[in-house]
């Protein structure tokens, strides 16, 4: 029987940082101080930005031995689609804050690395630029939904005629967050046209910005997106527009779970935007522990907000997450080294994903559960 190799780290990456936090210190020096604390930075206190990385301690892996884990493997399926491990870079706008070649260098490394990339609504570039820059890759587009349905609507068309796999309506940000540095560095990035390439290329955009110029695009853009207003059945409508799988990003609450999974909903980012939204709610992992038994695997759970380290995606896996993903870190990697660092910050964490499965005595992501989990006191 063969025997799996566990190396370690590529030649070729060899110079590049291995720590997260190595990668955030040299992203911090490389970037001006407006855009690196937007990138960094949570909403008000950042009790939740912090929640959402002290949770993991609360929580250690009980290891099984002497079961043959020679051959382990990582791979999953989502959505029909195979991943290389279970990991995904969540949508996070204006990549060209971090990289001038942004969406489409990022969109290109989740590709190589076989997870799923998904682009948020303010992006750089357009998501037909995206979906060109990686054709061959698990592409999901991130639909900030739009006051105007016919815009939501139109962008949702053009994801699926691009050849987006999955739709995933980002529901947490009726408002914008108290965001305390950016106030300070009197920073709004969609000032600096960075996010605009969505709705400048969408023609139901322009119909609905009335007097449409340049001069009027950012406020239009504000209007379409932040409005409180939004409910259930708003987004429940875009079920008409697609046949793509539609999952709802930024759910915490268990009832709100439950509602998805009776709507029809596919699938569930349990998410609480990074900590960037509303400061002081629970960390994303305490949540997916209410949220898991509730949805009870009738539709696949995604959890996002303080991943860093291949145990940390064990324990969100351990309590019921499909698939995990990413925020921050790959950004940081875009910002030092482009297209390379984000792979290899994906590949670093691939590795140790599959180290911790291993050396936690089981073959496939299936087999975690609960029971190689021990809560401290
Ligand atoms: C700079 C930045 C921009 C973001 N932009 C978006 C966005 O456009 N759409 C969205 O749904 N979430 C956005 N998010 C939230 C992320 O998708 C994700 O929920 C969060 O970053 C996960 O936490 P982590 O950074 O600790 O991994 C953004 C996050 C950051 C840090
Ligand atoms: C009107 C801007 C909406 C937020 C865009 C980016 C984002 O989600 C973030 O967290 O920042």
């Amino acid at each position: 029987m063969g025997t799996k190799s566990f190396t370690s780290i590529n030649k070729d990456t060899k110079d590049l940082p291995i720590f997260i936090e190595e990668w955030e210190a040299k992203a911090k020096e490389k970037m001006d101080k407006g855009s690196f604390d937007y990138i960094r930075s949570g909403a008000g206190d950042e009790e939740t930005l912090q929640a959402n990385r002290s949770v993991f301690q609360k929580w250690t892996i009980l290891p099984r031995v002497l079961r043959n884990v020679s051959l382990s493997s990582a791979n999953t399926i989502l959505y029909g689609n195979e991943l290389s491990f279970p990991l995904l870079l969540s949508p996070v706008g204006y990549q060209g804050l971090a990289d001038k070649e942004g969406e489409k260098a990022a969109a290109r490394a989740a590709a190589k690395a076989g997870v799923p990339y998904i682009a948020s609504t303010v992006s750089t570039y357009s998501l037909e630029d995206i979906a060109a820059a990686a054709p061959e890759g698990n592409n999901w587009f991130q639909l900030y939904w739009s006051r105007n349905k016919e815009v939501s609507a139109s962008m949702v068309k053009r994801a699926e005629k691009a050849g987006f796999r999955a739709i995933v309506v980002t529901v947490d940000t009726g408002l914008l967050g108290w965001r305390k540095s950016d106030y300070k560095n009197g920073f709004v990035p969609l000032m600096e046209c960075l996010g605009d390439a969505n709705y400048r290329n969408d023609p139901a955009f322009q119909k609905s910005v009335p007097n449409w110029n340049d001069a009027n695009i950012v406020a239009g853009i504000m209007d379409n997106i932040l409005h409180p207003d939004l409910n259930w059945e708003d987004v429940l409508f875009l079920r008409e527009h697609t046949t793509l799988p539609i999952i709802l990003k930024g759910i915490l609450h268990p009832k709100d779970a439950k509602k998805a999974v009776d709507l029809g909903f596919d699938g569930i980012v349990v998410s609480n935007h990074g900590g960037r939204q509303l400061d002081g709610a629970i960390s994303s992992l305490d949540a997916l522990q209410l949220i898991s038994p509730v949805v009870n695997k009738q539709i696949p759970l995604i959890m996002d907000g303080g991943i860093r380290s291949g145990a940390d995606m064990y324990k969100a896996i351990a309590l019921g997450a499909d698939a995990v993903a990413i925020g921050r870190p790959f950004i940081y990697g875009l910002a030092v080294s482009g297209e390379v660092g984000v792979l290899s910050i994906i590949n670093n964490l691939k590795k140790e994903f599959e180290l911790t499965l291993a050396l936690s005595g089981e073959v496939s992501v299936k087999d975690i559960t609960a029971d190689n989990l021990f809560r401290q006191n």
